[in-house]
C-alpha cells in the first residue's frame, strides 16, 4: 500500500469508528422503555443531539410573525382614558374560563394606563401565599395585588430552581409573554414606582403601618422600610425606599371569579435529599393519562412550556378557574440566566402531548422574534427593561429546547401527539 492509500484507509476507518462509536453511545443511552428513554440524563443527551440538527425553520424568522406583531403592538399600545371605573367594569367582565382578557380589545391600552396612573387609596398586608404582598385599592375601588422589588435585575439567584424571593418584573414579563403566546391565562400586570411613605404608609391601615419601620439614616433623614406580614416575612428582610422613599413593584389585577388550588402532579419535594417520583420515572405520565382529563393535562403541558421559558420552577400548586388552569404567581422566574432547568419541561417530554394551537403559535415566534416582541410590548412599562439581555438570550435558548423536545416527541408519537382540545 502506498502512503496515500494508507491515509485514505485510515480516514475511512476512523470515520467508521466515529459512526459506530456514536451509535453505540446512543444505543447505550437509548435504553428504551416502552418507547421512552430510561433516564433524564439519556433524555438530555437526546435533546442535545436534536438541538444540533434543528431544522433551519426553527432558527430563522417566520414571516407569519409580522401579522401577529402588528396586531399585538396596536392592542397593547398605551392609550388615554377618561373614566377608570368604566374600564374596570369592562375588565372584570372579560374572563371566560381561564382566559383572563380577550385576544384583542380596544380597552386594553387604557386599562393598563389606569393601573399605572390611578391613585392608591388604601393599602393592607395580604397574608395569602408565603411571600410579602400587599392588597391595594385604586381610586377607592379596584383591588390589585402589589409585589415589591427584592433584587436588582442582574442578581443571580444561586441554589435550587425555587430559591429566593419573588422577582417582581417576572410578573409583568409573564403577562406580555402570555399575550404573545396566546396563553392569556395570566393576570394583567403593570410595573409601577410607588412611594413607600406617601402611597403605602400614609394609605395603610394600622397593621400595615406596624410592619413598616421608620428610622433616621446617617444624615438624619427618615428611611422607610417594609417587612410586611406573611409566612416568610421578618424584620430582618425589608424593602426600603430610596432617598425619595420610592420602591419598585408590580400591580397585579385581581382575577375575578373563584379560583381553586390543586397540587401539581410534577410537584418538587423541596428537600435536597428526597426526589419526587416523576423525577426518576420517565413513564410517569402513563398513569396520569388515565387519571386526569386530557384537557387538564394539555393545560399543564402549556404551563410547563411557559414556565420553562421563564424558568419558573416553583409551580407546586396550580390554580384553576372554571376548571381550566390559570397562570397565577409567576414571580419565581428569571433567577439565573445561565441555567436551564430541563425538568420543568417534564410534562411535555413525559407525556408527549401538546395542544396543536400552542405548537403553531410557538413556531410563529422563532428566530429571536419572541423576546424582541415582548421587549417592544413592554417598552411602555415603568419598569422597562423588565429583564437583562442575558435573560432574554436564555428565553430564546430555551425556546429552541422546546422545539427540540417536540421533535423528540414527534419521533416517538408522530402527529398524533398534537391535540385540538
Ligand atoms: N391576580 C390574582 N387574582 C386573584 N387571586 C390571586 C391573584 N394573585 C394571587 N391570588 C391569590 O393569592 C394567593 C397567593 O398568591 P401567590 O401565589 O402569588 O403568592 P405566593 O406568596 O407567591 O405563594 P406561594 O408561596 O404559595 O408561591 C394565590 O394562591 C391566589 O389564590
Ligand atoms: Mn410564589
Amino acid at each position: 500500500m502506498n502512503k496515500r492509500t494508507i491515509i485514505i484507509v485510515g480516514i475511512v476507518a476512523s470515520l467508521l469508528g466515529l459512526v459506530l462509536g456514536a451509535n453505540f453511545y446512543f444505543m447505550y443511552y437509548l435504553n428504551i422503555e416502552e418507547g421512552h428513554l430510561a433516564s433524564v440524563r439519556a433524555l438530555e443527551n437526546m435533546i442535545r443531539h436534536k438541538m444540533r440538527h434543528l431544522h433551519p425553520a426553527y432558527l430563522n424568522r417566520n414571516p407569519r410573525f409580522f401579522m401577529f406583531r402588528n396586531k399585538l403592538l396596536k392592542n397593547y399600545k398605551m392609550a388615554p382614558y377618561e373614566n377608570a371605573s368604566v374600564l374596570w367594569d369592562i375588565a372584570n367582565w372579560w374572563p371566560q374560563e381561564n382566559e383572563i382578557y380577550p385576544l384583542y380589545d380596544s380597552s386594553m391600552g387604557s386599562l393598563l394606563e389606569t393601573l399605572r396612573k390611578e391613585p392608591i387609596t388604601r393599602v393592607n398586608n395580604l397574608a395569602r401565599g408565603t411571600q410579602l404582598k400587599l392588597l391595594m385599592r385604586l381610586s377607592q375601588q379596584q383591588k390589585v395585588i402589589f409585589k415589591p422589588q427584592w433584587y436588582p435585575r442582574d442578581e443571580i439567584i444561586e441554589g435550587q430552581v425555587y430559591s429566593g424571593k419573588d422577582r417582581h418584573t417576572a410578573e409583568v414579563y409573564a403577562f406580555y409573554l402570555g399575550a404573545v403566546l396566546d396563553l392569556r391565562w395570566t393576570p394583567i400586570v403593570v410595573g409601577r414606582v410607588v412611594n413607600l411613605k406617601t402611597e403605602i404608609y400614609a394609605q395603610g391601615d394600622q397593621e400595615l403601618q406596624s410592619t413598616i419601620s421608620i428610622e433616621a439614616d446617617e444624615d438624619g433623614k427618615d428611611k422607610y422600610c417594609l417587612y410586611g406580614k406573611c409566612h416568610y416575612c421578618n424584620e430582618e428582610e425589608t424593602v426600603c425606599g430610596d432617598d425619595r422613599h420610592n420602591i419598585e413593584g408590580v400591580l397585579i389585577y385581581i382575577v375575578p371569579g373563584t379560583l381553586a388550588k390543586r397540587r401539581s402532579p410534577w410537584q418538587r419535594t423541596y428537600k435536597d435529599d428526597r426526589r419526587a417520583p416523576w423525577e426518576d420515572d420517565m413513564t410517569y405520565c402513563k398513569s396520569l393519562k388515565n387519571k386526569m382529563e386530557t384537557i387538564r393535562l394539555l393545560d399543564l403541558i402549556d404551563v410547563a412550556i411557559f414556565d420553562y421559558l421563564i424558568q419558573n420552577g416553583d409551580r407546586h400548586h396550580y390554580e384553576t378557574r372554571e376548571d381550566r388552569v390559570v397562570l397565577i404567581d409567576n414571580g419565581k422566574a428569571f433567577g439565573n440566566p445561565n441555567k436551564d432547568h430541563l425538568d420543568i419541561l417534564a410534562p411535555l417530554y413525559q407525556c408527549c402531548l401538546l395542544r396543536k394551537s400552542t405548537w403553531d403559535r410557538l413556531q410563529v415566534f422563532s428566530g429571536g422574534v419572541l423576546t424582541e416582541l415582548v421587549d417592544r410590548l413592554s417598552k411602555q412599562d415603568a419598569l422597562y427593561p423588565l429583564i437583562t439581555d442575558k435573560h432574554k438570550r436564555g428565553v430564546e435558548r430555551r425556546l429552541l429546547v422546546v422545539y427540540a423536545v417536540v421533535e423528540y416527541c414527534m419521533d416517538l408519537e408522530g402527529d398524533k401527539m398534537f391535540k385540538t382540545l
